[in-house]
């Protein structure tokens, strides 16, 4: 008979981990809390291939971003939905950078990501900088409204139970988990920044970080381009833009504060001169971990449960690959996972 899995959480780590199961032909049910907010739902969705602050790539970007796009567009295709929205990243530069970016574009595979250094007026209002370098292969992904299709569809597929997951709940009954009536050969934690309520994995080295997020309307901002420097305005349309993020570490709530706000906003005046106005306000947790790298694997004393999690600032690009990597741990036997997101790395 084909082994049961059951996924707990349906954000972004466990939509895709189900799509991949779903793909695979493997059986799985979700349980999702609809009363609990997902990070998945505040996270603006860019994507950049980059890291600004060392002008380095991305960490496993060469892996990670031809699944994601092959991914997301699957589920373009699917779903009936466009999701996926590719923008160029402009970075305003200063002399100094300009000489920095322009190196980096000469070094083998950068040229696949920096597409151009130019001095070019990209539009009104952005304050004076020496030049721009312009990032390709970046966009953003409208996390929502994939999410809310993709619980339609699973719906649809009775694959899904809205219901919190009580951990107490959880039995053990020869070689199967059961929950609710749910039996299963394997359950998979997939709870974001929740994860450190959970009495098996709680103490795992998470560091999660609160974020919060604007949109502003703002008429006379080109749309052409995602804007990034010291934060990012990102056009939605209609002269729309999030603007963004904060990282906290200390007050991990969902509440949206004034001095977060206030933050945004001063950074978004150093970059633009124009009028706009404030017009919705967004606070989240990010699931991080203290080595910022995922968590995936089988818990070392409890052969039946699992964990992936872990996907940090970074869910939109890093959840494709390793909701892959974790269907194929998952159900091909000694499928090896890579030491650096392997949760025995942290359970010695
Ligand atoms: C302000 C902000 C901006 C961000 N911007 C970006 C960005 O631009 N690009 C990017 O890539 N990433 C961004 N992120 C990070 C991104 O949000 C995360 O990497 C990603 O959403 C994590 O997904 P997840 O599925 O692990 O967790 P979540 O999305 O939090 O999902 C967890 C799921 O588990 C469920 N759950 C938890 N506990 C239980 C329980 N006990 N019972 C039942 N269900 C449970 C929840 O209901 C939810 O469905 C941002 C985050 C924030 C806060």
């Amino acid at each position: 008979m084909n082994k049961q899995f059951l996924i707990v959480g349906q954000g972004i780590a466990g939509s895709l981990l189900a799509y991949n199961m779903y793909k695979a032909g493997l059986s799985f049910k979700i349980v999702s809390s609809l009363e609990l907010r997902k990070a998945s739902d505040i996270a603006a969705g860019l994507f950049n291939p980059l890291v600004f602050k060392r002008l380095t790539k991305s960490w496993m970007v060469d892996d990670c971003l031809p699944v994601m796009f092959e991914t997301y567009r699957e589920l373009e295709e699917l779903l009936g939905h466009k999701f996926l929205y590719e923008k160029d990243i402009l970075k305003p530069l200063s002399e100094h950078e300009s000489v920095m970016w322009k190196e980096r574009r000469a070094q083998d595979n950068f040229g696949d990501f920096i597409s151009d250094i130019h001095v070019n007026h990209v539009g009104k209002g952005i304050k004076g900088m020496h030049a721009y370098g312009k990032v390709t292969q970046s966009g953003y992904v409208d996390l929502p409204k994939m999410l809310k299709k993709l619980r339609k569809f699973f719906k649809r597929e009775g694959l899904i139970v809205d219901s919190y997951f009580d951990y107490k709940d959880l039995g053990f009954i020869d070689k199967q988990i059961s929950w609710h009536g749910l039996m299963a050969e394997t359950i998979v934690f997939c709870e974001g920044y929740r994860a450190t309520e959970n009495p098996y994995f709680g103490d795992l080295a998470f560091k999660p970080t609160k974020g919060e997020l604007l949109e502003i309307q703002c008429d006379e901002l080109q749309e052409d381009y995602i804007l990034n420097k010291k934060l990012f305005v990102m056009p939605v349309g209609n002269h729309r833009f999030k603007v963004g993020a904060t990282y906290d570490w200390t007050q991990l709530d969902e509440e949206t504060t004034e001095e977060a706000k206030m933050d945004i906003i001063s950074r978004l005046d150093d970059l633009i001169d124009l009028p706009y106005k404030v017009i919705n306000q967004w606070a989240g947790v990010r699931p991080t971990v203290s080595d910022r790298r995922p968590i995936l694997g089988i818990h070392p004393l409890h052969e039946h449960i699992a964990i992936f999690n872990g996907l940090g600032t970074k869910g939109v690009m890093l959840a494709p690959y390793f909701a892959r990597e974790m269907t194929r741990f998952l159900s091909v036997s000694d499928y090896p996972l890579a030491p650096e997101i392997d949760i025995r790395r942290f359970m010695k």
